[in-house]
């Protein structure tokens, strides 16, 4: 055996869900032969155990097809975290981390991102929840193929609905399809904090909350409820979406909150007949504000038809279509944001005392 032929045989071992290898990636970290005998650590960006099985087999089967006698695989992930170390408020402390997306308008697809990257990262290994916080215009039931379905109640407390191995809960599951709600100030509050205090959600890795669009009453709710552990923004190339990205991702600045990135969504477009990538608004025009706030684009997702069809039909694509671009946009991006929120846990943590209300119990804020 030599280093040429491990590494021509490891490079015949694709990253699961990708279509690069581990090689090309850059994951081979040291290769040790003796004789027929090799020995190789491969550092993997993911913690689910499936991924490190996955590449293990694979790497062991090309090895000893390439003719190597023995074949041992040191997988090194990142440690899945035990417990948040998060501090401060939390009216949800059965789970452990809280993905904020927001954007600063609607129609951006903001729910489209929050559910694909919820199905992502559950197919990742992560036990994930996805609350549809959206009061003003919950789409995610429909997205998720349940908008039929009424949740169980147990008592005051109310049951989230399985879907594509997650837990789901919106507005629009619990209210009597086409009726609206005006929603004053004081109730959007109170409807944050049922979401997390009155849902049974499971001992969650993650909740993914797809936020109403604009930085208002519910952003601060929640982040004073619970210790928000990373957020998202999701924008659209067009300068006028840029503008309003801006206030979303400076408001995660106001409130304390890390930013695990920018999802350019509708960034460019791919025929489905050549599969040619065009640029329409001017892909990647989001880069300078990911800079402004240091923080990265994870992911430039194109217009894709069947993100529509998916959405429309509750078949999302990184489920019924996973080796489809888009859905290998959403899984690098899930990726990067699981790898964000472990290195946040690793430095100590969120902790939301900061943005709690200061005004004494009784006395409105306006008469401060
Ligand atoms: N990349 C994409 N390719 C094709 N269609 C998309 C894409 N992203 C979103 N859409 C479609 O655009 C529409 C708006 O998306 P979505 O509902 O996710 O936006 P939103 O930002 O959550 O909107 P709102 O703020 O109104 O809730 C939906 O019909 C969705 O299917």
């Amino acid at each position: 055996m030599t280093e040429q032929i491990v590494n021509e045989a490891l490079s015949k071992v694709t990253y699961p869900g990708f279509t690069k290898d581990i090689v090309t990636f850059g994951f081979v970290k040291d290769i040790q032969i003796s004789g027929n005998d090799v020995s190789i650590t491969i550092d993997i960006t993911s913690s689910a155990p499936e991924v490190a099985q996955q590449i293990t087999d694979e790497a062991q089967a090309e090895l000893k097809r390439a003719g190597a006698t023995s074949a041992t695989i040191n997988i090194k992930a990142p440690q899945m975290p035990k417990e948040s170390s998060s501090k401060g408020k939390n009216i949800a402390p059965q789970v452990k981390n809280f993905l904020m997306v927001s954007s600063g308008k609607g129609g951006v697809g903001k729910s489209t991102t929050s559910v694909n990257i919820a199905i992502s990262l559950a197919k990742q290994g992560k036990k994930v929840g996805l609350l549809d916080a959206d009061i003003y215009g919950p789409n995610i039931p429909r997205m998720m193929g349940i908008a039929d379905i009424k949740p169980e109640v147990n008592g005051n407390k109310v049951l989230p609905i399985n879907a594509y191995g997650i837990e789901v809960m919106s507005m629009g599951s619990l209210m009597e399809e086409g009726q609206s709600l005006i929603w004053r100030g004081a109730m959007i509050m109170k409807a944050i904090e049922q979401f997390l205090r009155d849902i049974l959600w499971s001992e969650l890795d993650v909740l993914v909350i797809d936020m109403p669009p604009g930085t208002g009453d519910a952003q601060l709710t929640l982040a004073q409820s619970v210790p928000v552990t990373a957020g998202l923004t999701v924008s659209t190339p067009q300068s006028v979406s840029l503008d309003d990205s801006r206030r979303s991702l400076d408001m995660f600045k106001k409130l304390n909150i890390p930013i695990a990135g920018v999802i350019e969504n509708m960034s460019g477009f791919i025929a489905p007949d050549t599969g040619v990538e065009y640029d329409i608004f001017g892909k990647g025009t989001t880069q300078p504000l990911a800079e402004e706030f240091d923080t990265e684009i994870i992911a430039e997702i194109p217009i894709e038809p069947s993100i529509r069809t998916g959405g429309d039909e509750g078949k999302p694509i990184s489920y019924v279509a996973p080796t489809s671009e888009s859905a290998k946009r959403y899984a690098a991006a899930a990726e990067s944001i699981w790898a964000t929120i472990e290195k946040i846990n690793a430095e100590g943590g969120v902790d939301n005392q900061a943005v709690q209300p200061t005004t004494p119990p009784g006395v409105s804020a306006c008469s401060m």
